[in-house]
């Protein structure tokens, strides 16, 4: 206990403190690592400390490029429509049927045509021959090739002449536009150091020329608005192509380069020290272990966790539970330039156990209960770098409960936050990725081979729980078995979560059941009045549950009544019934809405997953949807299920990641 060792820890950090107050002091006391400037093959995954700008325009010169068969198709079908605004009236009278009838088929002759030779010009590469426009349709004499990557430095395009070129190769001076080869012939001719080819279509000054100049483009992050003119048709120089705050991933390394970035200023990942301690701990290479001694799996626990979060790490070893050797291993690793200080065990109310009042000796313990289960002992101190130490910074030290699952359930909760934070992370706080509805009868975990593992926080021991995952997508899952929990600390478990095939069959709830109606036989003949009885539910045959019954039933559930009458001698027993039927699109509807994923296997089953907007959408047009909740799943294809939600995981405003979720229970 604390008030051991001979430092006494304030009555005010003695206190239980609910997880969110935790982890609000830990943030508070947390503090941003000053920036570090890194090779670009360093930084994947930091946060950028610097706005980064593009010194040049891209491309720097301007360059063939091929003009999207869109844009001509919009430009084509302008052009049209002007035609056919200048038809006066009265030519239009003049008009008989026939001719319209004509020109329509015509058209459409003509349409298919260009369809065709757009498809043409789709498979072939867009290179062609840089001209200049106003020499029109022709035979000229090939002066250069100018491929990417060759500048075609000297070379001057003259009247009568035309230079080749391929896609992104610079477009040399004297030519204004870039007929494309679909739209000329090779002639051939007898020397073989003079080419000519023949223009067969009349083009304009700028056609297919990617310009220094050039409206700026959507995709181009920082100043300009779409459709602004400014240099470089990609990228405009001086854009702010990336923004101080951002997470470099392999995109932003690729722009990086591009724009000729080799190193940046980004926030650097803590170093972590890891302690195990313990008299009982031996270390994992110990083949047989004698009476009393453990294998140590917490260090090999916390090093992987903290690698896994990009951090440097220190492995400290185990230390005996003996207050010099303790200490001396904490005096060590706070000189070692150490960010965050991860013991475990000794944080109890054990005569050994020194981590807390040696914390309390070194810094100051901020708090050492939290109201969770597990991993009520977690202690947080601040370790503050003495005076004459200017160099240092604070350490953030966490004495994580031995039990290994408390270790990382407070690794998970609140460590990991810290490190964000420390890393210069905007959010540092996990994505909450499901939370479970204890008033909800509805919910349940089905769990099968399927393992995205989560921490699920189980505030009650109800069977049947709602899972949602973020603010406005749900999932429907059934727990397989009931969990005891504690009615006043959170409880947080790992789970696995998987899906299996929907046999169409629902769980059906009756509230108020009389114990002498709660029989097989009973159950039996509520089933049958739904379709057809196929199992209890195991709550309800160990009537662990005695004010509600649940009972798989055939359906479907439109058939299911909303209330079920059970004889019971002389009076008639009226049961009101709830349905547990996870919700289903019938229909595939607004499949190309990106926040909407619709992923069919070969015919059923299939997944489909939305957000609560689009439910409503779906309900305000009438649609066939069914169910409680905006999104569900219903499927067996786990890898489905998962891609799904990880397409979902995306499009959400905050991206989640679903190996570091938490589910909870509520
Ligand atoms: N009187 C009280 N006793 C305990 C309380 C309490 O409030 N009052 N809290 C209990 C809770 S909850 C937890 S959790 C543990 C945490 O205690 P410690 O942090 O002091 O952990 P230890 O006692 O050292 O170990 C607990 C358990 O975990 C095993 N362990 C420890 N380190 C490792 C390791 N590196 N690798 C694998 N296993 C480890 C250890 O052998 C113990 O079995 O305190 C309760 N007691
Ligand atoms: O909190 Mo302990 O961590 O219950 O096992």
């Amino acid at each position: 206990m604390g008030e051991k060792g001979g430092t006494q820890i304030s009555t005010n950090t003695n206190k239980m403190i609910t997880v969110e107050e935790a982890l609000e002091i830990v943030l508070n006391v947390a503090q941003r690592l000053p920036p570090v400037t890194l090779p670009i093959h360093e930084v994947l995954g930091k946060v950028l400390a610097e706005d980064i700008s593009a010194p040049d325009p891209l491309p720097p010169y301007p360059a063939s490029i091929k003009i999207s068969c869109k844009e001509k198709e919009k430009k084509r079908r302008r052009e049209e429509e002007e035609k056919k605004k200048k038809l006066t009236a009265a030519e239009k009278k003049k008009r008989t049927y026939a001719a319209e009838k004509k020109e329509k088929s015509s058209r459409s002759r003509e349409e298919e045509g260009e369809e065709q030779s757009q498809q043409r010009r789709r498979r072939r590469r867009a290179d062609g021959y840089a001209v200049v426009a106003a020499d029109g349709p022709g035979e000229y004499t090939v002066i250069t090739e100018s491929r990417a990557g060759n500048d075609a430095l000297g070379v001057t395009v003259t009247p009568g002449t035309v230079a080749y070129v391929t896609t992104g190769g610079p477009v040399p001076d004297g030519a204004d536009a870039v007929v494309q080869v679909e739209d000329t012939e090779s002639i051939s001719v007898a020397s073989a150091e003079q080419k000519r080819v023949r223009i067969l279509k009349q083009t304009s000054p700028g056609v297919d020329i990617r310009a220094v100049s050039y409206p700026i483009p959507v995709l181009v992050r920082g100043s300009g608005y779409p459709g602004e003119l400014v240099e470089g048709s990609d990228i405009a120089q001086g854009t702010i192509v990336l923004k101080s705050g951002e997470r470099l991933g392999a995109a932003e390394i690729g722009l990086l380069a591009t724009v000729g970035v080799v190193a940046v200023k980004v926030y650097p990942s803590p170093t972590i020290g890891v302690l195990s301690t313990g008299d009982e701990l031996v270390e994992p290479t110990v083949g047989r272990l004698n009476r009393g001694q453990i294998r140590d799996s917490n260090r090999a626990m916390i090093l992987t966790a903290a690698t896994q979060h990009q951090c440097k790490v220190l492995d400290l070893g185990i230390a005996r539970d003996d207050e010099q050797e303790i200490e001396r291993i904490l005096d060590n690793a706070f000189a070692s330039g150490i960010d965050i200080l991860l013991s475990s065990g000794g944080v109890s109310m054990g005569d050994r156990d020194f981590v807390k009042p040696l914390l309390q000796k070194k810094g100051r313990v901020l708090f050492q209960k939290v109201l969770m289960k597990p991993g009520k002992p977690l202690t947080f101190a601040e370790i503050l770098p003495r005076s004459s130490d200017r160099t240092s910074s604070k350490i953030l030290a966490f004495g994580l409960p031995g039990n290994p699952v408390s270790c990382l359930v407070c690794f998970h909760l609140f460590v990991v936050p810290a490190i964000r934070h420390l890393s210069g992370w905007a959010n540092p706080h996990l994505p909450r990725l499901a939370r479970v509805d204890r008033r909800s009868p509805l919910l349940s975990l089905s769990l099968n081979p399927f393992s995205i593992q989560f921490l699920v926080d189980l505030w009650l021991s109800n069977l049947s729980k709602a899972v949602s995952i973020s603010n406005n997508c749900r999932v429907q899952a059934r727990l397989k078995h009931s969990v005891k929990t504690d009615p006043h600390r959170s409880e947080f478990h790992r789970a696995v979560i998987s899906w299996q095939l929907n046999d169409g069959s629902d769980y059906q709830g009756v509230h108020g059941l009389p114990l002498h109606l709660w029989s097989t036989s009973v159950m039996k003949e509520i089933g049958g009045k739904c379709g057809g009885w196929l199992e209890n539910e195991e709550e309800t045959e160990i009537k662990n549950h005695l004010r509600w019954a649940r009972i798989r039933v055939k359906g479907p559930r439109e058939t299911i009544p909303l209330s079920i009458d059970v004889d019971d001698g002389n009076l008639i027993f009226s049961m009101p019934i709830w349905v547990e039927s996870p919700a289903m699109y019938k229909k595939k509807e607004i499949v190309t809405n990106p926040r909407q994923v619709t992923i069919a296997g070969k015919g059923e089953p299939r997944v489909a997953l939305g957000c609560g907007k689009y439910k409503k959408t779906f309900h305000e047009k009438g649609k066939e949807v069914v169910g409680l909740y905006p999104t569900d799943f219903v499927g067996s294809d786990t890898q489905q299920v998962v891609s799904a939600l990880e397409q979902v995981a995306c499009s959400s405003a905050e991206c989640l990641d679903l190996q570091e979720s938490v589910i909870q229970f509520f």
